[in-house]
């Protein structure tokens, strides 16, 4: 039977780098996790591309799909809709492979009360200030969606306890290691390694 995938959660405040850093790793040709797209129902920005940023579908094809079943967690951030498709995911571990989710906070607790044996790494900024300054200069959104996003940001912030790890991202290149390095570790834990090997000793031994 082939071992079930890892899956990986990176979550983190707007703006705090999520994308940057997911690209970067994505961008490394070794790779041996996959990354699953989410469907949302907000517009594209200039540069976007449907299917490999995201799947924009409509509020009406997106709120079917909730009650079909078909989402793994979803939330509403902002105005719209964001979620990960069920299948993608649940085939992709079926095959044995592991995979990387970048969401918010409220979809990755959805994740982790269903799959609690997946590591959960939330992305901080080095502070508030940088985390505005960062949205802006990416030049995406207006200052009213700016604000909104820092004033979410706080509260994001907060529910950083209930990850596993924490990784700082002060510079591109050091976060995607730290986070390469988690995913490194975590594969290594005995209990993946080794699923079985606890039943076969017996409980005497
Ligand atoms: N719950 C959930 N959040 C998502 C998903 N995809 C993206 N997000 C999050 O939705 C938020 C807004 O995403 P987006 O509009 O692309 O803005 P950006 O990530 O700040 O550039 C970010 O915190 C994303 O990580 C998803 O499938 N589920
Ligand atoms: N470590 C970093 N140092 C400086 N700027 C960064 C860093 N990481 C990301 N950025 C910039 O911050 C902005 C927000 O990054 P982005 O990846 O879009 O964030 P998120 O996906 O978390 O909303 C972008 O302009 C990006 O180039």
């Amino acid at each position: 039977m082939v071992k079930r995938g890892m899956l990986i959660v990176l979550s983190g405040p707007s703006g705090v780098g999520k994308g940057t850093v997911r690209k970067a790793i994505f961008d490394q040709k070794k790779n041996d996790f996959q990354y699953s797209i989410s469907m949302t129902t907000r517009k594209p920005r200039p540069g976007e591309v449907d299917g490999v940023d995201y799947f924009f579908v409509s509020t009406e094809e997106f709120e079917k799909r909730i009650q079909n079943g078909g989402m793994l967690e979803y939330a509403k951030y902002v105005d719209n809709y964001y979620g990960t498709p069920l299948d993608y995911v649940e085939d992709t571990l079926n095959s044995g492979k592991d995979v990387f989710l970048e969401i918010e906070v409220n979809g990755a607790m959805q994740v982790r009360a269903k799959c609690p044996d997946g590591v959960f790494v939330f992305l901080t900024p080095p502070d508030l200030i940088e985390l505005k300054q960062r949205l802006i200069s990416r030049g995406t959104d207006d200052m009213d969606v700016i604000n909104k996003r820092i004033a979410k940001a706080v509260g994001e912030i907060k529910m950083m306890q209930n990850y596993d790890y924490a990784v700082v991202n002060d510079v591109v290149a050091n976060a995607v290691e730290k986070i390469k390095d988690v995913i490194r570790s975590e594969r290594l834990r005995v209990t993946r390694v080794m699923p079985d090997y606890i039943g076969m000793l017996g409980e005497n031994n």
